[in-house]
């Protein structure tokens, strides 16, 4: 386990969906979960923080298209762009939580946010497949309508909270900003990076082989673990709304995980206990993260006790 007492770099990603649906809200959880991520750097602690953005990114473009919507003429406003607002909006409110508790406690303002690419595979087969729930929460009528209105858009019920639109979700392979990302943190800088799993790009080779951002949402769980991977991070922890990882989840027997090894998360995967483009993810980007290297653990909790999960009080550990 990484260890109070030496310098272990910590990534923590914050779910999306904990973040809340509306700036007021978003601020609240921010300024509430600053406190603990400094206490994580006053134990010794690098940290490194990444966020969801699945209701942000839909939020952000839906609202272009109704402030357009008299006007067909406006094209919609494509994901890699509402991915990149969502960055700012989000790592925005990050920065004025974080820079005011370490000025508070440091007299220094040494947080900032990479608006950060990530290099996708444009044949990866999740582009034929749709699994990253995004925007709102809608009920079995609300989704139906909006079928009907965009036969193009995929919906699918969201681990018993409501229909969600889902959008291609391909895996991260290379995050463009790298290298800033590890001079910041050179230069003690707290890193917002990978916001949202990372813009998804891939290389246009009519262009010089320039990067150009492809319509799909990469799942932050993933984009995470390749950032805690890059920046030879000890521990990665997936912030969410429930306390633990549960199997059987919502039903009467359900049963919430406290420590397991990755052979056994491997087997209920297999089984299919976790929801997908939900807790799916988070699981399978614990296990790889475990898996990459002795001694790496990673644990999924709530973001309301980031503080208990990080001293093993709540949440769930992953470990090889
Ligand atoms: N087996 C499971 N154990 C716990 N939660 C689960 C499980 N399967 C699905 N979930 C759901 O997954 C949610 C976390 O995924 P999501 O909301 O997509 O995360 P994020 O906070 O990253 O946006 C939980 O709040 C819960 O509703
Ligand atoms: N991009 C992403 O995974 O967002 P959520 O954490 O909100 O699902």
């Amino acid at each position: 386990m990484a260890s109070i007492g030496k310098p272990n770099r910590v990534v923590i990603a914050l779910g999306g969906n904990a973040l809340g649906n509306t700036p007021e809200e978003q601020i609240a959880r921010v300024r509430a979960a600053a406190p603990t991520l400094l206490k994580v750097i006053e134990q010794g602690n690098e940290i490194i923080i990444t966020h969801g953005n699945g209701p942000q990114v839909g939020m952000i473009q839906k609202s272009f298209a109704l402030a357009h919507e008299d006007d067909p003429s406006v094209p919609a406003m494509d994901l890699p762009e509402c991915g990149a607002m969502s960055q700012g909006y989000i790592g925005y409110h990050l920065q004025q939580a974080i820079g005011a508790a370490m000025h508070k406690a440091y007299k220094r303002w040494h947080v900032a946010t990479v608006v950060t690419q990530i290099e996708v595979d444009p044949d990866d087969p999740a582009f034929q497949n749709p699994t990253k729930p995004i925007g709102q929460f809608l009920t079995k009528e609300q989704a139906d309508e909006e079928k009907a209105a965009h036969p193009e858009m995929t919906f699918v019920e969201d681990s018993g909270r409501g229909y969600r639109r889902v959008v291609a979700s391909p895996q991260p392979k290379k995050i463009v900003e790298y290298e800033s990302i590890l001079n910041l943190l050179d230069n003690e800088f707290i890193v917002i990076a990978c916001g949202g799993g990372g813009i998804p790009v891939v290389r246009d080779y009519n262009d010089k082989g320039a990067y150009k951002g492809i319509a799909a949402v990469i799942d932050k769980d993933m984009g995470g673990e390749l950032l805690a991977e890059d920046c030879h991070a000890d521990m990665l922890v997936l912030l969410t709304a429930v306390d633990h990882v549960a199997i059987n989840f919502g039903k009467p027997n359900q049963e919430e995980l406290t420590d397991i090894d990755t052979q056994q998360a491997k087997e209920y995967l297999a089984q299919g206990q976790f929801g997908k483009g939900s807790m799916e993810p988070k699981v399978r980007a614990a296990v790889k993260f475990a898996e990459s290297r002795p001694g790496r653990v990673c644990i999924i909790g709530s973001l309301d006790k980031a503080a208990e999960a990080m001293a093993g009080l709540s949440g769930t550990r992953i470990h090889a």
